[in-house]
């Protein structure tokens, strides 16, 4: 891939000056300048209605993104992905979680060989094995059938697989389905009080097989398993393996045959489209994943073919780097009113800031411009009654996707249209705000002095002009959130090309770790410890003090 200073291009400077013209302009007046503004910046995309034109843009700043994105080298981007070059140049890797949801079965290669028939081979095995489980027919020590499954795992292989189970709640089998990641005992503890060893089947999901918080809790797992079955030949009937290592695999003690591979070309935060996702089977059932599978497959076509300024992942790339590089806004939040979809923005914040989290650009040299957001949020409406404030009227500026199905899984009483009201009201008020004028209207309608409208009237107003999203869908189905993820993954993956900055490594969550195993022994006794700095000392030495 080739490395463009963002900042270099003709296109940047032209936003610079464009930047200029357009920071003191309202979207109020964009809207009133423009009858047709709406369906202008509006995309549907199967299911999914993408409006866009609550941005603070016009022809003009949207053309100019999208030939920063031209620039930047954004298509050669896309094309390298999809030949599955080693894009993941500091790692040498290719980046290939298209391949694992091809459901065209197209013929796709890294190095010169097509990884189809390995891909396809572990789908089969996935769906012969949560069919066995869901049906149960995959027995426990003791003869009886799976009820429940844990997923023990941390990152990439807890948080998509999490996400997606309770986004698709609804399309759940009759396994009950936990995750457990924390290496704080209390998380293993509370998952397995109430759960029966002899029904209980562990997922030990970890590309590497040497995550620390993984292999803790599966050894914890595994005592409290034998504690009960006692015999270490129960094991294979209730631990299988999800992972790029089969040696440490074996050496844990998992069958090979009870190993679920994948490959080193899928990254961590996008892994729940590999063996990572049979959790997501055993709790929706195979046909379903196949489904996110589909959906997702559906989102890699469009992100392939469609035009710049068709392109879903594309258009949502350029606004969050029109606000994050030239308003120099920090943060983005993502706010689903479905309450299925709880986890989202949690997913995301891996997806997005592990990804794009980097200030070396791709040639090795330091970044003189803003890279990776923010990314946090909460399911409407509990966020407007949180941190809603801020958005409104704080001083900093936070473009948000609001994101929301037409019809409810649970259509009781009149729930979902005041859900839906809540939305389109907050998208409303974020845009149009609140002039002073209005406000004092509404006091002087209230009958209030002109002395108590002068003291509170500035406090009531609302600026507006803040940016969002709406992504309104017709109903959570797997298909559809399948495209939604690929939709937001694609976008990160644009934006990494637009900052010129690698994407698929992780090198900043190695330093913590590093320390952490020099740390570990030195909690083992009561000696003081003097080897850090006087702070580090200080806390080590206190937690030795107390505990
Ligand atoms: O799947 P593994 O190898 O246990 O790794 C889990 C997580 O480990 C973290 O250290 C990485 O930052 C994540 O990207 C990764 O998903």
């Amino acid at each position: 891939m080739k490395t463009v200073n963002p900042t270099s291009t003709n296109a940047w400077k032209a936003l610079e000056a464009h930047y200029a013209e357009m920071k003191n302009v309202h979207m109020n007046e964009l809207f009133s300048a423009d009858a047709d503004r709406a369906e202008k910046f509006s995309l549907t995309f199967e299911d999914i209605f993408v409006d866009f034109s609550k941005n603070i843009i016009d022809e003009k700043t949207f053309q100019l993104l999208l030939d920063l994105a031209k620039e930047t080298g954004v298509a050669e981007g896309i094309k390298s992905m999809f030949a599955g070059e080693h894009i993941n140049q500091t790692e040498d890797r290719a980046v290939y979680h298209v391949a694992l949801r091809n459901q065209s079965n197209a013929p796709m290669s890294v190095d010169g060989e097509d990884v189809m028939t390995e891909v396809n081979h572990v789908k089969r095995q996935m769906k012969e094995f949560t069919n066995k489980v869901v049906s149960g027919e995959w027995k426990g020590y003791t003869g009886k059938a799976i009820t429940d499954v844990v997923n023990i795992g941390i990152g990439g292989s807890d948080l998509g697989p999490y996400m997606v189970t309770e986004a698709l709640k609804p399309y759940k089998t009759n396994i009950d389905i936990h995750f457990v990641s924390n290496v704080d005992g209390t998380h293993i503890s509370e998952t397995l009080k109430g759960l029966n060893p002899e029904t209980t089947l562990f997922i030990i999901a970890s590309k590497t097989f040497t995550t620390q918080e993984t292999m803790t809790n599966a050894n914890s797992a595994r005592e409290w398993f034998l504690n009960a079955a006692k015999s270490e030949n129960h094991i294979m009937m209730h631990f299988v393996a999800l992972s790029t290592n089969e040696e440490k695999v074996r050496e844990f003690g998992i069958a090979p045959e009870n190993m679920f591979r994948f490959w080193d070309w899928v990254g961590g935060r996008y892994s729940l489209w590999s063996a990572i996702g049979l959790s997501i089977a055993c709790s929706i059932g195979y046909d379903n994943y196949e489904e996110l599978l589909e959906g997702a497959h559906a989102m890699d076509n469009h992100f392939k073919s469609a035009e710049f300024g068709e392109n879903l992942p594309i258009i949502l790339a350029v606004l969050g780097v029109w606000y994050n590089n030239f308003f120099g806004a920090e943060s983005h939040a993502l706010l689903p009113y479905d309450q299925y979809m709880h986890r989202f923005a949690a997913y995301f914040q891996q997806g997005d800031m592990e990804s794009n989290g980097k200030c070396v650009d791709r040639a090795g040299n330091p970044v003189d411009y803003q890279t990776g957001p923010i990314i946090w949020g909460e399911p409407g409406t509990n966020g407007q009654h949180a941190f809603y404030q801020l958005i409104h009227q704080g001083t900093k500026l936070i473009p948000a996707d609001f994101i929301a199905p037409a019809v409810s899984q649970n259509p009781i009483g009149d729930h979902h249209p005041k859900l839906l009201s809540n939305f389109f009201a907050q998208t409303e008020a974020l845009m149009t705000g609140k002039s002073e004028e209005t406000v004092v209207a509404e006091f002087k309608a209230a009958g209030k002095s002109d002395e108590e409208i002068e003291k509170l009237k500035t406090f009531k107003v609302f600026e507006g002009n803040r940016p969002t999203n709406s992504i309104l869908f017709k109903k959570l189905t797997p298909f559809t959130l399948g495209a939604m993820i690929a939709m937001y993954e694609h976008k990160i993956f644009v934006q990494g090309v637009m900052w010129n900055i690698f994407s698929f490594d992780q090198w900043g969550v190695e330093l913590g770790k590093q320390l952490a195993n020099k740390i570990l022994p030195e909690l083992q006794n009561d000696d003081k410890v003097a080897s850090h700095d006087s702070s580090t000392n200080q806390l080590i030495n206190k937690y030795k003090e107390m505990r």
